[in-house]
């Protein structure tokens, strides 16, 4: 039996709803072949980030190599890359391998306020990764830092996707979780603006909303479907997960990455 195969850069959340854990159970449920090279562990729950512990640059490589070189890679995504070192190895090795359909999902701070990228770092995902990524996933927060403007409305998300596709992405994906009202989400392909739009669900529990969704347009893409295809069905893919979020722990619940697969077995 033949298999897509995607790879997550990222880091572990010890809790199990965002990071590498998160992207793994996005991989399964979507019927892709999930592989890992961990760039931090987290001291994580619902309650938020206790403990951030960096990998060594070596054992980054090092697993990026063996399963590039052995298993092979249809996409691959990264998320939390916090420093510019790992950042530079990261992309060196996208480009040394041609890792195919990459998604980047500029990981910045935790929704307990965390920080997950330092701010010297910042520059860099600019300048070496985002221009390697087929698609690139922006919460409104991050959208803000990597334009250095205030996102308040559809039309500044829309105003900051072509600024970020300045930078060399190929498709940005700005997600509007963080505005009031529907959860639109602004698709900027270079070409034309799609709005995905979906009622807001009221619920804390939307821990690893965005490490979820980039793992299904990830996932999707190792699939062979296009960028915009992949997007839609990360786009209900996630709006499952919150409508029949998990409670547990005492502070953000994680999100449910069965509800999709249920829900399309029914
Ligand atoms: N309360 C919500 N109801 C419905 N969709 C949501 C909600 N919160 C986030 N989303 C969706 O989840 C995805 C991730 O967005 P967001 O939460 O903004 O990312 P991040 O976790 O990176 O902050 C987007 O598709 C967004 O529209
Ligand atoms: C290890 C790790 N990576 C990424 C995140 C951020 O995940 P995100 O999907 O943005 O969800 P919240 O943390 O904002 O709920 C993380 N927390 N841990």
């Amino acid at each position: 039996m033949t298999i897509a195969r995607a790879l997550t850069i990222a880091g572990s959340d010890s809790g199990g709803g965002a990071g590498i854990q998160a992207d793994l159970k996005t991989f399964t449920v979507l019927g892709v072949y999930g592989m890992s090279a961990l760039t931090a562990i987290t001291s994580q729950n619902t309650l938020g980030v206790h403990g951030i512990y960096n990998l060594p640059l070596e054992a980054i490589e090092k697993q990026i190599d063996a399963v590039v070189t052995d298993i092979g890679v249809d996409a691959a995504k990264t998320g939390m890359l916090s420093q510019v070192p790992i950042i530079e190895l990261v992309a060196a090795k996208i480009r040394q391998h041609t890792i195919p359909n990459l998604v980047v999902d500029p990981v910045m701070v935790a929704k307990g306020g965390a920080r997950l990228l330092e701010d010297s770092a910042q520059q860099a995902l600019i300048t070496k990764l985002i221009p390697l990524a087929k698609v690139v996933t922006p919460n409104l927060p991050e959208a803000e830092v990597l334009t250095g403007r205030e996102i308040r409305s559809v039309e500044d998300m829309k105003d900051a996707a072509k600024r970020i596709l300045d930078y060399g992405a190929q498709t940005v994906v700005v997600k509007g979780g963080h505005l009031a009202g529907d959860a639109i989400d602004i698709v900027y392909d270079g070409q034309m603006f799609e709005e995905l739009r979906s009622a807001r669900i009221e619920t804390r529990h939307t821990h690893g909303t965005g490490c979820t969704f980039s793992a299904a347009i990830t996932a999707e893409l190792a699939k062979g479907k296009n960028v915009m295809d992949a997007v839609k069905v990360a786009k209900e893919f996630i709006t499952c997960a919150i409508s029949d979020s998990l409670e547990l722990g005492g502070g953000h619940g994680p999100t449910n990455h069965w509800a999709y697969g249920r829900r399309n077995q029914a």
